[in-house]
């Protein structure tokens, strides 16, 4: 017998962003698997394929893994990308976001390279050319859906507070990471030691993030609760990232109980 659909505990939209709270991470990123596998089906019946960023963090085990065993995607039809990498760090290292997303996703849905769009975060040299040529691959294949989470800082891909622009000209650029995000980075055990946090890193921009018209948005645990209600209560402006989702009406915001706690 299937396991039944996730339910959610509460649902709610602030401003254009629609909110949908789950008791617990596994049904929060379940829901959020399914509705995003139907959003690709959709889109391939429409055009063929879908072209899809993912997000490189813990808080989207659970949703990789309902989306690794969703029946509704055909994996042959989808052009993936990754929304940010550390500049200088290789492909191989344990906390490469390349390294998370073959290892949560890629491998195991057999999305080889020929339909993989990545971010070489280890040119270190010249980024502004590997910014304007990731740029040029994701104006040729515009972004049908993004699937993101949102940082202890309130950051929307690595667009932390000092750095995030919601008119942002560019589409992806290099940034310094924010004291915050680099800590974060520790405690969710990327990394051993903050000295071994880089200290910059290519970024879709906000523009470009929310330029799709499918915005999936997984936030999980105690430790996103203050990000959280800055998001949804907060004013909308740069000081808080992720409170340009709720311009989007095509965001979806999933919680757990957790991340919640100060909203509900
Ligand atoms: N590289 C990750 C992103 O891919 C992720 O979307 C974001 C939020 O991550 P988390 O949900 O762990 O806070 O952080 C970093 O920028």
């Amino acid at each position: 017998m299937t396991p039944p659909d996730p339910q959610p505990i509460a649902r709610f939209t602030i401003d254009a962003l629609q909110v949908l709270v789950y008791e617990d991470r596994g049904q929060a990123g379940k829901a959020a698997a399914q509705a995003v596998g139907l959003a690709i089906h959709n889109r391939q019946k429409a055009a063929g394929k879908a072209n899809v960023v993912f997000a490189a963090a813990p808080s989207q085990n659970e949703f990789l893994a309902g989306l690794v065993a969703s029946t509704q995607v055909d994996w042959s039809r989808v052009v993936g990308f990754h929304m940010d990498e550390y500049l200088g760090l290789p492909a191989d290292h344990p906390a490469s976001f390349r390294r998370y997303l073959q290892e949560h996703l890629f491998r195991l849905v057999d999305l080889d390279a020929d339909r993989l769009r990545l971010i070489p975060g280890e040119r270190a040299e010249r980024p502004l050319r590997t910014c304007l040529e990731y740029e040029d691959r994701l104006l040729a294949e515009p972004t049908d859906v993004v699937c993101a989470g949102i940082g202890e800082n309130g950051h929307l891909a690595f667009n932390d507070p000092p750095v995030a622009d919601f008119h942002d000209p560019l589409v992806i650029k290099v940034v310094r990471l924010d004291q915050a995000c680099r800590v974060q980075q520790v405690n969710d055990g990327c990394f051993d030691h903050i000295d071994e946090v880089p200290t910059h890193a290519y970024t879709l921009t906000v523009p470009a993030l929310l330029s799709a018209p499918v915005v999936s948005v997984v936030v999980l645990g105690p430790r996103k609760a203050n990000a959280v209600l800055e998001t949804l209560r907060g004013p909308i402006g740069e000081a808080c990232p992720a409170t340009a989702l709720r311009g989007h009406p095509g965001a979806r915001l999933y919680l757990d109980r957790e991340a919640a706690r100060l909203v509900l």
